[in-house]
């Protein structure tokens, strides 16, 4: 597990490392220099003549003690200091002082010279506004300059926050952040401007946000083997759970199947399809694992039969807006009292039924896209790009449920815990089918007793790592769905011949 804090909460990351442990300030600064250095050399960039540019806050110091450092080291530096002396931090003042010290040339501009490497130390977290005058020509003419760009914690301009450029933002080959990766990091222009990202450890430690539930948080592979469920050997069908997919509609057996095949591939014990009558025959041949029930009506008695059996359901994918859909939904939010996970047209059903959508009840799931949440919650998709925050957290303090926001950065959260920003999957995901198989895993997990939550966060994190595996093999352009579902055999396979591995050490 990996935080991902704001530019503020990373500033409280900091203050509580140097008031509560003591670390000073300056120690911080120096091993952020020291990870930057230690970058560049690693990465073996042309360190031949090397421009360090400087503005006036902590990120500027950081700049002037990595110019020390590469001066140490015998490069060819300079400083280009474009901050204000009167606006410098005590640090930074210290910084630049000891640099000049141990003779580093610092300019007040840069004439012709070329430089193969440019250091950004202009503004790093404690940017706090638009970028203008000076600043905006300062960053505009490194840009146009044709040398190796590297960014100090964050490339100047960009919001720590959303990922948004605050007017112009340095263009970055390689970025060095410090501690954590910034929130805006990952959304938004940052993933264009940030270049390849390392993270450094500099001495402030995860703990300093423990207990904290508005800091974000992602997962790494490595997380996975404490994620999944144990598996029983003495485990018959029974302990992995009943799965209920009311899905598909005439014409839409594929989500019907995607959904089905992805529950059972994350470890659901049985699946039973209930589908319309049309999809029996397809769906029989396509995955004879599954026991399918179909209906050509509405029959609240068969439905409450079901419901009765399962011991999760899964509503919505490829179900269409019919008046039978419309009663399969109302009926399994009134009455399934059990963990139930909601998509696609469940989801625009609910949208405009205002008095089904108030039955949510705190077992249910959500996974809405962009377009289906700005049904849910009254705002357009830009606002909610623009602003996506605070819009999921509005929604979520709105229903008792939890809600899995699905874009190329699936968001997922329940009133009171903290967001979980998804980092695995890719572009070649953005196909049909894809969200089918989705809500298929997460229903999945929910089978095998794992908390609605819980379910979001894996079933997201899996669903993108499966997607990862499916890009590996079929490039970005020609994965399909299947190969997704392929994709979750391959990662736990994978996970659980090591977990097999790790049993017999
Ligand atoms: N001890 C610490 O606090 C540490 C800080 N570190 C570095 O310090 C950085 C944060 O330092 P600061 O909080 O001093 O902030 P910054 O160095 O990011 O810059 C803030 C300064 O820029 C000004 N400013 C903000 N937006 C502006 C705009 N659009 N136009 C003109 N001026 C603008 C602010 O008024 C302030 O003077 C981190 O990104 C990191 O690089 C690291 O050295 C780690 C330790
Ligand atoms: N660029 C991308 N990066 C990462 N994940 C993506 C990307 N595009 C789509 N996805 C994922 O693929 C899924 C698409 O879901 P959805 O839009 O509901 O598809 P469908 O309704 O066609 O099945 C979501 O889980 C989403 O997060
Ligand atoms: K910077």
């Amino acid at each position: 597990m990996r935080y991902l804090p704001t530019g503020a909460q990373m500033k409280q990351g900091d203050q509580k490392t140097i008031t509560e442990m003591g670390m000073p300030s300056m120690v911080l600064m120096e091993r952020a220099a020291l990870s930057v250095v230690e970058m560049m050399e690693s990465e073996q960039l042309d360190l031949k003549k090397v421009l360090v540019v400087c503005g006036s806050g902590n990120n500027g110091g950081d700049g002037f003690a990595v110019a020390r450092l590469l001066h140490l080291k015998g490069y060819a530096v300079d400083v280009w200091f474009v901050g204000k002396e009167s606006s410098m931090t005590e640090e930074t003042r210290l910084q630049k002082q000891i640099a000049v010290h141990y003779g580093v040339p610092v300019k007040e501009r840069v004439g012709e010279d070329c430089y193969t490497v440019i250091v950004d130390a202009i503004f790093g977290i404690g940017l706090s506004r638009q970028v203008s005058g000076t600043y905006y020509n300062v960053i505009e003419n490194l840009n146009q300059m044709d040398a190796i760009k590297v960014a100090v914690d964050i490339p100047s301009g960009l919001s720590a926050d959303t990922g948004d450029v605050l007017g112009i933002a340095f263009a970055a080959d390689f970025t060095v952040t410090f501690a954590f990766q910034k929130i805006g990091m990952l959304f938004g222009m940052a993933r264009k401007l940030v270049g390849k990202l390392v993270t450094a450890s500099i001495g402030i430690e995860p703990s300093v946000y423990d207990g904290r539930g508005d800091v974000c948080y992602t997962y790494d592979r490595t997380d996975l083997k404490n994620l999944l469920p144990a598996r029983d050997p003495d485990a018959h069908k029974g302990n992995y759970g009943k799965v209920l997919l009311i899905v598909g509609s005439p014409g839409m057996a594929g989500a019907a199947y995607f959904s089905a095949k992805a529950a059972y591939l994350t470890g659901a014990g049985l699946v039973q399809i209930y589908t319309a009558k049309e999809n029996q025959s397809n769906l029989q041949q396509l995955l004879p694992e599954a026991i399918i029930t179909t209906y050509e009506r509405y029959e609240e008695e068969k439905l409450k039969e079901l419901l009765e059996w399962a011991d999760v359901v899964g509503i919505g994918s490829g179900l269409s807006m019919s008046e039978t859909a419309q009663h399969l939904l109302s009926t399994t939010v009134r009455c399934a009292k059990k963990p139930c996970m909601i998509d696609a047209d469940g989801l625009n059903i609910l949208s405009k039924d205002r008095a089904l959508f108030e039955k949510l009840t705190p077992d249910c799931i959500l996974t809405p896209h962009m377009k289906e949440m700005a049904g849910l919650c009254g705002h357009s998709v830009k606002e909610l790009k623009e602003e996506r925050f605070r819009y999921f957290q509005e929604f979520l303090g709105s229903i008792p449920s939890v809600c899995v926001m699905k874009d190329a950065r699936t968001l997922v959260g329940r009133d009171g815990r903290p967001v979980y920003v998804n980092t695995s999957g890719n572009q070649s995901m953005a196909k049909g089918g894809a969200g089918d198989v989705l809500g298929g895993m997460i229903t999945g997990l929910l089978a095998q007793k794992i908390e609605p939550y819980e379910a979001g966060t894996l079933g997201v994190f899996l669903h993108g790592l499966a997607g990862d595996a499916a890009q590996k093999k079929k490039g970005s352009y020609s994965v399909l769905a299947s190969d997704i579902l392929d994709g979750i055999a391959e990662v736990l396979t994978a996970e659980s011949t090591e977990m097999i591995l790790r049993e017999k050490c």
